[in-house]
């Protein structure tokens, strides 16, 4: 068989802030097609690993593949082109544009790539996204207006309408209610049929119903990594997590 190149590899990736190694020489595999979990106790380096996946920001030293293509010096904005789409920890849907506006910007970004925008396919393709995250109903609402729950669910609107092969999605659940959580968790299983997704999550409720794999980060290392019952039966994980809850 084929050896399957991962859709993301990086090697002894570090970046640090002053004196302190927030990543630190991390070597990290994403197979495509999968749901695989970032986890690891506050101040691990998980967000800072993602940044530097999608671009924000850029790496002191080691290299990122993507489909095994080195984008490690890439621009953001050219990841974006090549199918990396990134959610932000905090929302950053535009207030005062209409929720179809919100989605109608990457669409359009995405169409013009291709060439030029016709209408028409820029309508019918917001309202795909819209109703694939069950907020067709919300168009024309300003997106200041929307629940904080909305507001999330907006912004991984505007992820998916840039139709990537990977989505990032940081702390997606955040402020959340249970209900919402439930409905996002099957939105995630849906979206995973056709991108690969890379999840930061703290809710291990969430992350145990959804990864295939997990990442445990710690002190900007890799701590372990595997399945979510070997992570779960993982001592030095059990470890760094005592005081901050149970796996
Ligand atoms: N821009 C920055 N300037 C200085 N230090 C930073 C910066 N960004 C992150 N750090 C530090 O790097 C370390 C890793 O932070 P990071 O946000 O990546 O962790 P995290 O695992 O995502 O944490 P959380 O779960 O709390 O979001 C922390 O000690 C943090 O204070």
């Amino acid at each position: 068989m084929a050896a399957v190149i991962p859709l993301i590899q990086t090697r002894a990736l570090t970046r640090q802030f002053g004196g302190l190694k927030a990543v630190d020489n991390v070597d990290f595999n994403l197979e495509s097609g999968k749901i695989h979990a970032i986890i690891g106790p506050n101040g691990a380096g998980k967000t800072t690993f993602v940044s530097l996946l999608s671009g924000r920001l850029l790496p002191d030293s080691g290299t990122i593949l993507f489909d095994g293509q080195d984008i490690t010096t890439m621009p953001a904005h050219k990841r974006v082109q090549v199918g990396i789409a990134y959610t932000f920890q905090i929302t950053s849907v535009f207030a005062n544009l209409s929720v179809y506006d919100n989605v109608a910007l990457p669409v359009q970004r995405r169409l013009l790539q291709r060439g030029r925008v016709d209408p028409g396919a820029l309508h019918q393709s917001v309202f795909e996204v819209l109703d694939r995250v069950g907020m067709a109903d919300h168009a024309h609402s300003k997106a200041g207006s929307l629940s904080y729950g909305h507001q999330r669910l907006l912004e991984v609107a505007m992820g998916l309408a840039l139709q990537p092969r990977l989505l990032i999605l940081d702390e997606p659940t955040q402020g959340l209610s249970d209900g919402e959580i439930d409905t996002f968790i099957e939105l995630v299983r849906e979206i995973a049929r056709d991108a690969t997704v890379l999840l930061i999550e703290h809710n291990m409720q969430v992350v145990m119903a959804l990864a295939d794999r997990i990442t445990v980060m710690n002190n900007g290392k890799i701590l372990a990594e595997g399945t979510p019952s070997e992570i779960r039966a993982n001592a030095a994980v059990q470890e760094a997590y005592l005081g901050g809850g149970d796996v």
